[in-house]
């Protein structure tokens, strides 16, 4: 995935178009006057599960509804497995899978009725057992959707859009209402359809979900995609964080450890016990360095805890309005794809 106004992306290896299941470049969606989506590019490659993520009302949505050909952009182009989803909507439509928040299921119906009465609407074929089985419906096949759990609702939701195998899948907030162990297995669904060879946009408020899910992602924020990029870059954005108490820190040796790393460490004494806490963007660079100087001075390090950035912290670093993106290099970035 490239991106034009993401601070990650910029590192980013730009990739060939017909690798693109979606390509959206300087998408512009306007409510009236209201500017929802102001200049957002992106591609997803085929066979990766990208994120779409952000705060509330950043324009997610209003993106997702353009990629399923329900809002003509304002403009800047966009396409979906090589069609404009507005123009071509039936092409479009005929190989993607979507799973809306809001769920369109028929509280009379069985489960297994749902799936038969999908089967005569949707373009693809399937069969219904196959996709009980998928989402471990199999023993509910019989019971009307309006006795089913909300957790089981969003399973037969998901077992709709992955129907006839779609190459491309919309998932909005897919786990919203599933319980931990129902949320794992959908997961594992996913991972599965992707290892299949589908292509997964999906959106959640959950970052845990996207951090397991998710190849490569995008933070919106007020109309604009502020970060993007593999997860790996992503996370990157945010300095790793390296920790440690020690008992055993003679403190004529502390003044040389600030000179062994790049990062910025923090020492904190209480009693005898010093606290040890490093923010860096080089984290095995630093964590060999910290090793290597604990073992030259024969100091004991425990707890010693080493993680790079969570998406949570990444998410929260978004700044929250548009004065703090630094327009320019952004606008800047934008004019170049
Ligand atoms: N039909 C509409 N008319 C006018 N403004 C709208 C309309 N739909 C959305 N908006 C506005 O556009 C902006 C983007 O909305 P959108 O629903 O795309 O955001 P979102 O990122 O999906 O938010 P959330 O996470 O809260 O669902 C918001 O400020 C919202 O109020």
């Amino acid at each position: 995935m490239t991106m034009s106004n993401g601070t990650a992306a910029r590192g980013a290896i730009p990739h060939h178009r017909e690798d693109a299941t979606v390509s959206v470049r300087d998408l512009v969606y306007r409510y009236g006057e209201f500017v929802a989506v102001e200049g957002v590019s992106f591609s997803i490659r085929r066979g990766e599960v990208f994120a779409l993520l952000g705060t509330n009302g950043a324009g997610k949505t209003t993106t997702l509804e353009v990629l399923e050909g329900f809002r003509k952009p304002t403009s800047g182009s966009v396409e979906v497995l090589g069609h404009s989803p507005f123009q071509e909507r039936f092409e479009v439509q005929a190989r993607t899978g979507i799973m809306l928040q809001e769920s369109g299921l028929i509280d009379e119906m069985t489960v297994v009725q749902m799936l038969e009465l999908w089967q005569r609407l949707s373009p693809r074929d399937d069969d219904p057992s196959r996709l009980l089985d998928l989402v471990h419906l199999v023993e509910r096949r019989d019971v009307p959707v309006s006795s089913l759990s909300g957790g089981e609702k969003r399973r037969l939701d998901f077992a709709m859009s992955v129907w006839g195998s779609p190459e491309f899948v919309v998932l909005d907030e897919p786990t919203t209402g599933l319980d931990p162990q129902s949320r794992d297995q959908l997961w594992q669904v996913v991972q599965r359809i992707r290892d299949d060879g589908a292509t997964i946009l999906l959106t959640t408020h959950y970052l845990e979900e996207a951090e397991a899910l998710a190849d490569r992602v995008a933070i919106m924020n007020s109309g604009r995609v502020a970060v993007a990029g593999t997860m790996s870059e992503v996370l990157a954005t945010v300095p790793a964080r390296i920790s440690a108490v020690s008992t055993s820190l003679p403190g004529h040796v502390l003044g040389g450890l600030d000179r062994e790393v790049l990062g910025e460490l923090t020492l904190t004494t209480e009693g005898a016990q010093v606290f040890l806490s490093l923010e860096t963007r080089q984290l095995q660079r630093d964590l060999t360095r910290l090793l290597d100087w604990a073992r030259q001075h024969d100091v004991h390090l425990d707890e010693l805890r080493a993680s790079p950035a969570s998406l949570s912290e990444v998410f929260m670093a978004v700044p929250r309005n548009d004065s703090a993106f630094g327009d320019t290099a952004v606008r800047a970035e934008g004019a170049r794809n």
